[in-house]
């Protein structure tokens, strides 16, 4: 459903030469599959996330999306919520959409399932970090994307803060059928979420090692089994995993 094939992109440097982002980047996704992105800070998963989202179109390469009618079928996740302050939590969620009675309707069962169906009518504002974030996944799923892409979506979380939402993830992903690319570079939290990781080298990024993972679900990062397999692949690729961190830097939060 998701193949891509990025020969090169490059930004310009402060001198205007280009500078390289990615190079012979290869990934493909099956429909409905979870994947993972890993790689060091500045390999490109981001520049990756903004290519296939369209978003960035000054690259040479290609990005297939087959199964999806428009970009309307994509959604997004980023680091920020990125609500907007002015608008009421029920408002920022029904943005994305026609504001439809079923539009309406979906929004509402997707806040309610996130917990917050108290807040429909409060301000981003008033609401902590970890409520923001769910607001931010309700409105990712409200427009029922075939292609979900997440960058960093639970970073500076408290880890049961971070642990909750990445339940709500995967609940709402499966309910949906799409296919996700979640980027991170906290290995364990892409061990507890995904089907398939891909690691990208240092930049200039691209794929240099697929992982399928048989792990059962529900996981979370401090499930013995995800701790069990992460020891297992540091001592088998420590060159892979130099730059990463698994170590989640916590704000506190709700
Ligand atoms: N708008 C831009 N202009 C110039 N260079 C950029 C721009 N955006 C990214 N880069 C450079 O491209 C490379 C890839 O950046 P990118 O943000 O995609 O990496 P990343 O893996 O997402 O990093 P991080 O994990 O730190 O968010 C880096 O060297 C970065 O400095």
């Amino acid at each position: 459903m998701l193949d891509i094939a990025i020969d090169r992109k490059t930004y310009p440097d402060r001198a205007g030469a280009p500078h390289l982002a990615l190079a012979g980047l290869r990934l493909e996704a099956a429909p409905g599959e979870f994947v993972c992105v890993v790689g060091p800070s500045g390999c490109g998963k981001s520049t990756l996330l903004n290519v296939v989202g369209g978003l960035d179109r000054d690259v040479e390469g290609r990005v297939r999306l087959t199964g999806a009618d428009s970009a309307h079928d994509i959604g997004f996740m980023f680091q920020e919520p990125r609500l907007m302050p002015w608008l009421t939590v029920l408002d920022n969620v029904l943005l994305v959409t026609d504001a439809s009675p079923t539009a309406q309707r979906r929004a509402r069962e997707l806040l309610t399932a996130m917990g917050l169906a108290d807040v429909l009518d409060a301000y981003p504002g008033r609401l902590s970090g970890g409520m923001q974030r769910r607001v931010a996944l309700a409105r990712a799923f409200v427009i029922e994307p075939k292609l979900l892409l997440m960058d960093e979506p639970f970073v500076s979380l408290d880890v049961p803060t971070a642990n909750r939402l990445r339940a709500m993830l995967v609940e709402q992903w499966q309910r949906s059928g799409a296919t996700v690319l979640f980027v991170t570079h906290d290995l364990r939290e892409a061990l507890a979420l995904a089907d398939r990781i891909c690691f990208l080298s240092a930049a200039p990024g691209r794929v240099v090692l697929e992982l399928p993972l048989a792990l059962a679900r529900p996981r979370a990062p401090d499930d013995a089994a995800v701790q069990a397999l992460h020891a297992e692949l540091l001592a088998r690729h420590p060159e892979l995993l130099a730059g990463l961190t698994s170590e989640p830097h916590e704000i506190q939060d709700e």
